[in-house]
């Protein structure tokens, strides 16, 4: 069977951990070479170590500079991007009367912002065919106790989408959005601090809240992101898939 992204170029933003590095990992194995990016030099190293065919270039999504360097790095190796997958983000949790100027800087620097200046530096090496992903999240569109400040940021993405197809009318670039709903990584299960039993009540918390009784596994975000990128769907444009085993429907 023919791989779904032979001779592609990729690029995962927040590659070394989670959803991105499963996505990386797939889209790898599907035949692209992969960018992917992370804050810290070592832990991209790491995970670009661990991918075939992958480069790491370190970029902080919340700074325009490292974006401009990232793409300008991106243009000078490989000329063109084919996928575009905006997965960098996370947020910290704070109930209402907890939320500081900081917490929100954090969120919308890195949920919205830091998207925003993403797609928009890439554009240049978009050409027609290409294919971007934005990670919004169920928590972008059920209510999150002491999560409201990461909901609004991931709520924006998907309006966002819908704007920027529009932009784009007649470039023929694709612009789509994941929502997973509670999956296991690390960036979750850090939500619960450093211990064990914790963390392991947090992901019991949020299982009993979904309809298929589990969190989701980042691969499973992975082969739904694979999808929206590949050719296969080559007719979805501005749509969001809920990968959240029907958390957002309930
Ligand atoms: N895990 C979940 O339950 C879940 C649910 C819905 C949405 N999401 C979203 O999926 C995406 C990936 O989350 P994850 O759970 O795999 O988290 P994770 O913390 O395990 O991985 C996040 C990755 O993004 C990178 N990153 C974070 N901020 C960055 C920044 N400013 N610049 C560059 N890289 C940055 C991290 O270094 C890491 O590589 C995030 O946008 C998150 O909001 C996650």
């Amino acid at each position: 069977m023919m791989s779904k992204l032979q001779g592609k170029i990729a690029v995962v933003t927040g590659g070394t951990s989670g959803i991105g590095l499963a996505t990386a990992q797939l889209f790898a194995a599907e035949g692209a070479r992969v960018f992917i990016t992370g804050r810290r030099q070592a832990e991209l190293d790491k995970a670009a170590a661990g991918i075939p065919n992958a480069t790491g270039i370190q970029a902080d999504s919340s700074s325009s500079a490292d974006l401009k360097r990232l793409f300008d790095t991106i243009r000078e190796q490989a000329g063109r991007i084919d996928v575009l997958y905006v997965n960098a983000g996370g947020g910290s949790m704070a109930p209402l009367g907890a939320i500081s100027e900081e917490h929100i800087a954090d969120a919308f620097d890195r949920n919205v912002k830091g998207l925003i200046f993403t797609v928009q530096n890439a554009l240049p090496l978009l050409g027609k065919g290409a294919s971007v992903v934005l990670t919004s999240s169920t928590a972008g569109i059920v209510g999150t106790p002491a999560f409201s400040v990461y909901s609004a940021s991931k709520a924006a993405v998907r309006n966002l989408a819908r704007s920027w197809i529009l932009d784009l009318k007649d470039r023929a670039i694709r612009i789509n959005v994941v929502s997973p709903g509670p999956i296991r990584t690390p960036g979750l299960v850090e939500l619960a601090g450093p211990d064990a039993a914790a963390q392991q009540g947090l992901l019991d918390m949020l299982a009993a809240q979904v309809p298929l009784g589990r969190v989701g596994e980042p691969e499973e975000i992975a082969k739904a992101v694979l999808f929206l990128a590949s050719d296969d769907a080559s007719f979805v444009n501005g749509a969001e898939l809920f990968v959240d085993g029907g958390l957002a429907q309930v």
